[in-house]
């Protein structure tokens, strides 16, 4: 186990700078997220972290080391690929113990760890099978084995399960997660998938750019994202931005948008009297009420747990998700409800959070 400090991390491709200069700490037995667009520069931190890519300039250090000049072998991790990079012609058994073979650790010991590490994933009973007769989320396990077994200080994970089907996937979530209560080990996790990120990660890294726009819980992340690309990005469906003027409307604070339309905003608010700015919403934040923002219906999406309705108010697209099933037809006139309370306001010229 071990704390992993990334500092000034800064990654080139000849004249191309991809990273950007990257600062963050996963505390010794943290489970830390890496999330962000395709491109954003995730992967590439991850194999800077294992050591599968140099480092052009700043500071990687595992536990008290400093490891920028160190193999992939000599950085006690391990990594879990979305490929599961298993090899075809050893069974299960021998694709857990290759490592500790090239190790040279004795027989004994080997198949202690091998033995401990399929009880704890559920696959002892296909030690003999080899990769082509397993599922797909059985050949993650193996491959999750694999890792398990060399006792690393940090496990890194490059999108593991994107290979999966949407319900395995769920199910796989879960069990990492289990397995990393379990271990107690620090672990970095790379997805594109915000779902996952907020459901797995103690700690969110959320990356664009090549830059990181924000490091928190997954809970203050969803409840204060910094910016407007992080509200965007984290919560699904995704969060509504409306842009408009701060206005007292007969001592209503509120956002005026292009159309007149009168968006309420909090008391708390005021001080941005005036002001253009970006105002977001999260779809589970509006409901349809006799009284409030007047809009039409667009379309209605029951997912059977909640109703997502795509709305039209003025010029201006909307989602809202609604727990109940709402009796609305497509084209209706509904009036909107927003809690102000939960009203975010951002910067329009940066995007940068102002409430
Ligand atoms: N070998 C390389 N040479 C040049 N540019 C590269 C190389 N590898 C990656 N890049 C660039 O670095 C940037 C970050 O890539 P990276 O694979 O880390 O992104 P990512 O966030 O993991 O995306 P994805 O989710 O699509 O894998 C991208 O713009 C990519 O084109």
């Amino acid at each position: 186990m071990a704390k992993l400090t990334i500092r000034n991390a800064i990654k080139r491709y000849g004249a191309l700078e991809v990273l950007h200069g990257v600062s963050v700490t996963a505390q010794d037995g943290e489970f830390m997220v890496l999330v962000g667009p395709s491109g954003c520069g995730k992967s590439t931190l991850l194999r800077m972290i294992a050591g599968l890519e140099g480092i052009s300039d700043g500071e990687i250090e595992i536990g008290d080391r400093t490891v920028n000049d160190l193999e992939p072998n000599e950085r006690d991790i391990a990594m879990v690929f979305q490929s599961y990079a298993l090899y075809p012609h050893m069974t299960v058994r021998d694709n857990m113990a290759f490592s500790l073979k090239l190790a040279r650790r004795s027989k004994q010991e080997i198949e202690q760890k091998v033995n401990d590490a399929a009880a704890i994933l559920d696959l002892s009973a296909l030690l003999d099978r080899y990769p082509r007769q397993l599922s797909g989320g059985q050949r993650q396990r193996v491959a999750m084995g694999r890792a398990i077994v060399r006792n690393p200080a940090v496990f890194l994970f490059d999108e593991p399960l994107s290979n999966l089907d949407a319900k395995l996937r769920v199910q796989m979530r879960t069990e990492i997660k289990t397995l990393h209560q379990r271990l107690g080990t620090t672990m970095v996790y790379v997805t594109h998938d915000q779902m996952e990120a907020m459901t797995m990660a103690d700690r969110i890294v959320v990356m664009r750019g090549g830059h990181i726009e924000q490091i928190g819980s997954p809970l203050e992340i969803y409840d204060a994202p910094a910016n407007s690309f992080v509200a965007g990005f984290i919560g699904s469906p995704s969060m509504n931005f409306i842009d408009g003027l701060v206005i007292d409307r007969n001592g209503r604070l509120g956002l005026q948008d292009a159309e007149n339309l009168h968006w309420p905003l909090p008391e708390s608010a005021r001080r941005h009297l005036g002001r253009s700015v970006q105002l977001g919403i999260r779809p589970e934040h509006i409901a349809v009420d006799t009284d409030g923002v007047q809009a039409k219906v667009i379309i209605i999406e029951p997912t059977g747990s909640d109703t997502h309705l795509q709305l039209q108010a003025g010029a201006q697209s909307i989602v809202a998700a609604v727990r109940d099933r709402p009796s609305v037809s497509p084209g209706q006139p509904i009036q909107l409800k927003i809690d102000p309370a939960k009203a975010h306001l951002f910067d329009p010229s940066n995007g940068q959070r102002l409430h």
